[in-house]
């Protein structure tokens, strides 16, 4: 059992749209992701119109939340059920939701960290181009100021985006996420408009006084196919392009070097010096490393994901590498010392498919032995000097995995998605006797 560095927060996470349901009550609006998920329907057939009807259940998901001991709870707010096109009159249904969500998350001793944005544009701003739409970065940094007026005086902690290289790569990278769009090289528009709205919301979140704002980026070593100098030179650009293109101007207030050149058509003065924000987080989700090769020169990009062999591999079919985290965090470090301020894992975790026995026990001793891992990783990164003031699992309840469905499950608490019943699991116990170990050593 690890023991982290005294004043460490243990947390959990999760995201509107992949538990809380309800996606068409009391005002809530369509988001891009009913929309993908009728087009593109996951192999089971779920859409996230139900997911872990978190909406319903909110005050028995803080109980949970409560019981389990975190001191920090990392959840989303759903853009379209606050402002049900974006932009316009608020949806006071919505906004309340989330005021009595962070009441009672107050009224359990927990700590909200709230996420701005976790890939549900709402759809009436796609209909109006999205993130490829420089109106839509503008309307992002408005809803950051109407939820920060309602909010900032009680939420704890804020990120504007989740994992905007997702939103941009996928999204409109290579159309594999939600809205769906292939624009290969031409997404690098949409990674200056997401920067631009995270630029945008962490200005309007300071002026409604929040007290810490950070950012939650999607982070992976990347791992060269071969020494072969273009399989090297492939995942020198993909790490610029998934490691850098975010952090680096976050942080730095500039592209990486390599890929700049493709950024000076679409930067405008200012745009940097509003992007490069300070932050009192930096906030890393990580998951795996990723293997790059070089791509057939007539792929629409110069590189291609490869498979990693010889790893143990989530349900998901994700490599589990605890050392590459460690090394990752080092590495981070010595890279960008000067302008890091302190590190948060905002998301870790792993899908394990396991479900209850005859006797109700969900017995996940493959999360467990994850989680274990990983959170030793970030000790031995913090014994290194890194400084991680902060781990979220990822997450707390089995809910609907994007294109995925409901089949991926990364609960500490499993979902029955028929009757929605709740099961804690085997590493819920676990997580609450490694926090309860916390709390004692600090006495
Ligand atoms: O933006 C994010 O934080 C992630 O995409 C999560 O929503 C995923 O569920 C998780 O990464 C597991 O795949």
């Amino acid at each position: 059992m690890p023991l982290l560095p005294p004043g460490f927060v243990l947390g959990a996470a999760t995201a509107a749209a992949q538990i809380e349901g309800a996606t068409a009550e009391d005002g809530r609006g369509p988001s891009i992701w009913e929309t993908y998920a009728r087009r593109h329907p996951p192999a089971d057939g779920s859409d996230g119109s139900v997911a872990a009807d978190h909406y319903h259940r909110v005050d028995e998901d803080v109980a949970l939340l409560a019981r389990l001991g975190v001191s920090s709870y990392r959840f989303s707010i759903s853009w379209s059920r606050v402002l049900p096109t974006g932009r316009g009159p608020v949806n006071a249904a919505g906004l309340d939701f989330y005021d009595r969500l962070v009441d009672r998350l107050l009224e359990s001793g927990l700590a909200p960290m709230a996420t701005l944005y976790h890939h549900d544009l709402p759809q009436a701003l796609e209909d109006d181009g999205g993130w490829i739409n420089p109106a839509t970065a503008v309307a992002f940094g408005d809803y950051a100021g109407i939820v920060g007026e309602r909010l900032a005086d009680r939420v704890s902690s804020w990120v504007p985006i989740s994992e905007p290289n997702v939103a941009a790569f996928l999204g409109y990278g290579n159309g594999t996420q939600a809205p769906g769009h292939r624009l290969y090289f031409d997404a690098l528009h949409v990674v200056h408009q997401l920067l631009l709205g995270h630029g945008r919301a962490v200005g309007a979140l300071r002026e409604a006084g929040a007290r810490e704002v950070g950012c939650a980026n999607n982070h992976a070593p990347i791992w060269p196919f071969s020494e072969d100098p273009a399989d090297v030179g492939a995942g020198k650009l993909f790490d610029s392009l998934w490691n850098g293109m975010f952090l680096e101007p976050m942080l730095l207030g500039r592209y990486p070097v390599d890929v700049a050149p493709l950024m000076d058509d679409l930067v405008a003065p200012g745009d940097l010096a509003l992007i490069r924000q300070p932050l009192d987080f930096y906030g890393v989700n990580y998951y795996s490393p990723i293997r790059i090769a070089a791509a057939p020169d007539d792929a629409p990009v110069p590189f291609e994901v490869f498979e990693m062999l010889g790893y143990p591999r989530t349900d998901r079919g994700w490599t589990v590498v605890p050392d590459a985290l460690r090394e990752w965090l080092i590495t981070f470090r010595a890279r960008f010392r000067a302008a890091l301020p302190p590190i948060v894992v905002t998301e870790a975790g792993a899908s394990y498919a396991v479900g209850p026995d005859e006797r109700g026990v969900v017995d996940d001793q493959a999360r467990i032995d994850y989680l274990d891992a990983h959170l030793r990783a970030v000790v031995e990164a913090c014994e290194r000097g890194v400084d991680v003031r902060g781990f979220y699992v990822w997450s707390l309840l089995d809910g609907f995995e994007w294109t995925e469905g409901l089949a991926q499950r990364y609960g500490l608490v499993h979902v029955d998605h028929e009757t929605l019943v709740r099961t804690p699991k085997r590493s819920f116990a676990w997580y609450a006797e490694v926090i309860a170990a916390q709390t004692r050593s600090v006495g």
